[in-house]
């Protein structure tokens, strides 16, 4: 199977994690265009009903609307049961690295509002410390030298993402070179830096379900 079957093996899977009835948190990516079409079938079905969903990003918005389903504001709810979203990486304690997609403050802004964050990921995602896929800051332009300076004296080389500007207006660092060993702190740390709006590493906001693509079918990891 190769990395997009995978993908919507995964997406299909969550399907299952869908709280019938209720508003869902929906996050960015591939990973996620596969859920959001499984989902549209399985409504077109008549199998499940939502009244509609919470979206992390335009791109997502976009394609809920474009099958049909309502997407609220997050100022219209209080609290959503389930927030489904794809990783950059995810280690065995549920803890990730987001961004890729450039959506990672939308994305923790929705998974703030979720009880249970369900990361749906092929295999290749999982590992041991994160840190190998560079990670993604969402900054403010102005502090970008100084918070490359931060970087640097951690170990990382931060690069500025050329041409991209977020659905919120920032600029994102793309840090290369670290071993984050212990997310927490690392990301407390790095949330207090000036100029950072939100840093990709999700350890306040982990998954507590991962939906893992394999070739030889999907794993459930709970955390
Ligand atoms: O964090 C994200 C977007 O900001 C995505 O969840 C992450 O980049 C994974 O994307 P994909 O499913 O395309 O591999």
């Amino acid at each position: 199977m190769n990395q997009d079957q995978l993908k919507q093996l995964v997406g299909r899977a969550a399907l299952d994690h869908v709280p019938a009835g209720q508003v869902l948190g929906v996050g960015t990516g591939s990973t996620v265009d596969c859920f959001i079409d499984a989902l549209a079938a399985r409504i077109a079905a008549g199998a499940i009903a939502i009244p509609g969903a919470v979206s992390s990003s335009e791109r997502s918005t976009q394609r809920l609307r474009s099958h049909g389903i309502q997407v609220l504001d997050a100022s219209e709810v209080t609290g959503l049961a389930v927030y489904v979203d794809g990783a950059d990486e995810i280690d065995g304690r549920g803890f990730m690295i987001k961004g890729g997609g450039a959506a990672l403050t939308r994305e923790k802004i929705v998974a703030d509002l979720a009880e249970t964050f369900v990361c749906i990921a092929d295999e290749s995602k999982l590992v041991k410390t994160l840190g190998r896929f560079p990670l993604p800051v969402e900054i403010i332009p102005m502090a970008a030298a100084q918070l490359a300076r931060r970087f640097a004296r951690l170990g990382g080389e931060a690069r500025l993402r050329e041409g991209v500007v977020t659905d919120n207006g920032g600029h994102i660092l793309d840090v290369r070179g670290l071993a984050i060993d212990d997310p927490l702190a690392f990301e407390t740390e790095v949330n207090q830096w000036p100029g950072v709006v939100t840093v990709g590493v999700f350890a306040r906001h982990r998954a507590q379900v991962c939906l893992l693509g394999a070739a030889d079918g999907v794993k459930t990891l709970r955390f």
